[in-house]
């Protein structure tokens, strides 16, 4: 990184391509337990997906990653920073995008950038704005309140703002809420442009193609972090047994159909609820999805509904969307009343 020195990384950091790597941290605010025992490994150049219901610690935990808030327990690095001695060392080395446009709607795109640019006390600010500007493509509207911009732009430019000190890691706190899914497409392959560059990102969000985009993930709920690893481990991991149900009707024919369709879905799904191998039942547009644990329960389940009611089953693969539901009502009845 530019214009600074480089300070002593922590003596007991061991594998330089760990750029996160804590362990059994914990956080707490008055009684709440809101980040517990957790242990984290990102590497340099991935992307690290960080998921899970609201209020389930994952800003917590970024903000503990960056030294903004300071653990209760454990221990861990931060690009080979102490994540307790050390945070103002890893304060000025990493980009950090908080939830909501944190930027000034009332100053230019330029007059941003170059704030930026001043707190980091970069030398050749006026350079370093200029690319900016223009690896944004934002050169012609550098005088535009950035208060104009739409979503998406906002987003980019707060990108290009926390990538102006050219941070090794990127720490996203939901980047892509409310942003259009042309504008969070741009925006994701921008980071994988960063990624191949060797800048990791660990990165929070609830948009489940923007988890299967990562190329790890960890999953949270309640402070935990209940499991990680690829989107294709993590979904092996939970070993669900998944059927799309379909109606036999014909949807697409006439109104009266589609209601009837829609009637004959509440109808079956009401009559598998708690029934032996259903684990959860979720609709999808037309179908059904039913999963289970016990795949040779729910599948005999399955085939006697399909005797008295108009629909047909076919197996499909699990899909993420299907796993992070069922892990959420899971953790749900485990943890749910703890603190
Ligand atoms: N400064 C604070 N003081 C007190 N409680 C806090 C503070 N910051 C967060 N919390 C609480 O800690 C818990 C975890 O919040 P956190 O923002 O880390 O969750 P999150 O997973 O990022 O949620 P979301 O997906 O809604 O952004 C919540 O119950 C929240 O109310």
């Amino acid at each position: 990184m530019k214009g600074l020195n480089n300070d002593a990384r922590n003596d007991h950091h061991t594998d330089p391509d760990l750029v996160i790597d804590v362990d059994r941290i914990n956080k707490h605010f008055g009684h709440k337990h809101v980040v517990k025992d957790l242990s984290l490994q990102v590497r340099r150049g991935e992307i690290y997906g960080f998921l899970g219901p609201n209020g389930s610690g994952k800003t917590t935990t970024i903000r503990m990653m960056c030294g903004l808030l300071t653990p209760d327990s454990g221990h861990g690095t931060c690009l080979g920073f102490d994540i307790i001695k050390q945070s103002d060392q890893i304060k000025r080395r990493v980009g950090y995008m908080t939830q909501r446009f944190s930027y000034w709607e009332d100053l230019s795109i330029r007059e941003n950038l170059d704030f930026v640019a001043r707190i980091y006390a970069m030398p050749n600010r006026k350079e370093v704005v200029d690319q900016a500007l223009e690896k944004l493509g934002l050169t012609s509207r550098a005088k535009q309140l950035a208060g104009s911009l739409s979503g998406g732009w906002k987003q980019r430019l707060a990108l290009a703002a926390s990538m102006l000190h050219e941070p090794e890691l990127l720490l996203l706190d939901e980047p892509t809420a409310g942003v259009d899914p042309a504008a969070r497409r741009d925006f994701w392959e921008e980071l994988h442009r960063l990624a191949a560059r060797g800048i990791s990102v660990l990165v929070s969000t609830h948009y489940m193609d923007e988890a299967e985009r990562c190329h790890k993930l960890a999953y949270l709920a309640y402070g935990k972090l209940l499991v990680q690893g690829t989107a294709a481990e993590v979904v092996a991991g939970q070993a669900l047994a998944t059927w799309a149900l379909y109606s036999n009707i014909n949807g697409d024919q006439n109104s009266a159909h589609s209601a009837a369709n829609s009637n004959a879905l509440v109808a079956l799904s009401e009559h598998l609820h708690g029934q032996p191998g259903v684990d959860q039942l979720v609709a999808f547009g037309t179908s059904l999805h039913v999963c289970g644990k016990d795949a040779t329960q729910l599948e005999k389940t399955l085939r006697r509904a399909m005797q008295s009611y108009n629909f047909h089953m076919e197996a499909i693969p699990t899909s993420l969307e299907d796993v992070f539901i069922y892990m959420m009502n899971r953790s749900a009845d485990n943890f749910g009343e703890q603190t």
